[in-house]
């Protein structure tokens, strides 16, 4: 059984309104315990929608999404959703931004403390716990809140571009810092982006939408050894593929954008 099923799922937004739009059609796949996927598809094909589904924050309009079986209803704990930009509460040092969820789980001050002290020891942050956010490059802060996922018990982390905002280097090293924890983990990764490099670096599967409505319009095993090179036939071979599965759904998207422009401009 896979950790992540997406049984026949849709989503549209403002059904029965004259803005409705369907966002993702027909979705299935699954994802197993461990597997690292990445999500690859145009600008717009619901590829956040998505994450935020499988996350429980928003609802399927149709089929469902289950989570070790069980049909997802709301956020929990186990699935841990990591944004483009760092969300951790400004007021707070690192130590207490990443015991705070351990609060509601009636962990005493002590244990909190003792186990968030280790997760950012884990992200290499050891000697941080005591700084304020604003005080950390965005490539730490990034590392903290992946800690935070950590020391809440999250066995499944979604991603949605979480390096997209740090500078060519720091992406570099989260993506090696990100796969050695995963390494180390066992963790369940579903990992969103619009880098090409990034999803055959990381990826031992990528699942590329379609221009909106996303449906799923391939599943590619990378079976390359880590870490990977990224000169190499291989990787070209793999980022050739992408490259042009993408060209030809964002030319699609273009040209359904242009046609509607035209018709609008007719009627109006
Ligand atoms: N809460 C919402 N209410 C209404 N429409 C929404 C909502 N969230 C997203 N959408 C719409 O759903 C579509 C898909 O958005 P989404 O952000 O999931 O796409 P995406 O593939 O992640 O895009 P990008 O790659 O540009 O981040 C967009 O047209 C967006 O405007």
């Amino acid at each position: 059984m896979g950790k992540i099923v997406c049984q026949h799922v849709s989503k549209a937004w403002g059904i029965g309104t004259a803005d409705e739009l369907l966002t993702l059609d027909d979705i299935s796949f699954s994802v197993s315990s461990g597997e690292f996927v990445v999500i690859i598809g145009p600008s717009g094909c619901g590829k956040s929608t998505l994450l935020s589904m499988i996350a429980g924050l928003e609802k399927p309009t149709s089929g469902t999404i289950l989570h070790n079986g069980e049909p997802i209803k709301a956020p929990q704990s186990d699935r841990s959703l990591i944004f483009q930009q760092p969300s951790l509460l400004p007021w707070l040092s690192l130590i207490d931004n990443v015991a705070f969820g351990l609060t509601l789980k009636g962990m005493n001050k002590k244990e909190r403390y003792q186990r968030a002290q280790h997760f950012l020891s884990e992200v290499g942050l050891r000697n941080f716990a005591n700084k304020y956010p604003h005080q950390l490059s965005g490539g730490m802060q990034q590392r903290a809140c992946i800690a935070r996922a950590l020391c809440l018990g999250a066995d499944i982390i979604l991603m949605d571009e979480p390096f997209a905002a740090l500078d060519v280097q720091t992406r570099y090293n989260m993506q090696k810092f990100l796969l050695d924890i995963w390494e180390g983990t066992n963790k369940t990764v579903i990992f969103v982006t619009h880098h090409i490099d990034e999803a055959v670096y990381l990826a031992d599967r990528v699942i590329i939408l379609t221009a909106r409505p996303g449906r799923v319009l391939e599943s590619v095993k990378i079976n390359m050894p880590r870490p990977r090179d990224v000169i190499s036939t291989e990787f070209e071979r793999h980022r050739a593929m992408f490259v042009e599965h993408l060209r030809s759904e964002v030319t699609k998207a273009f040209a359904e954008q242009e046609l509607a422009e035209m018709l609008d401009t007719r009627i109006k």
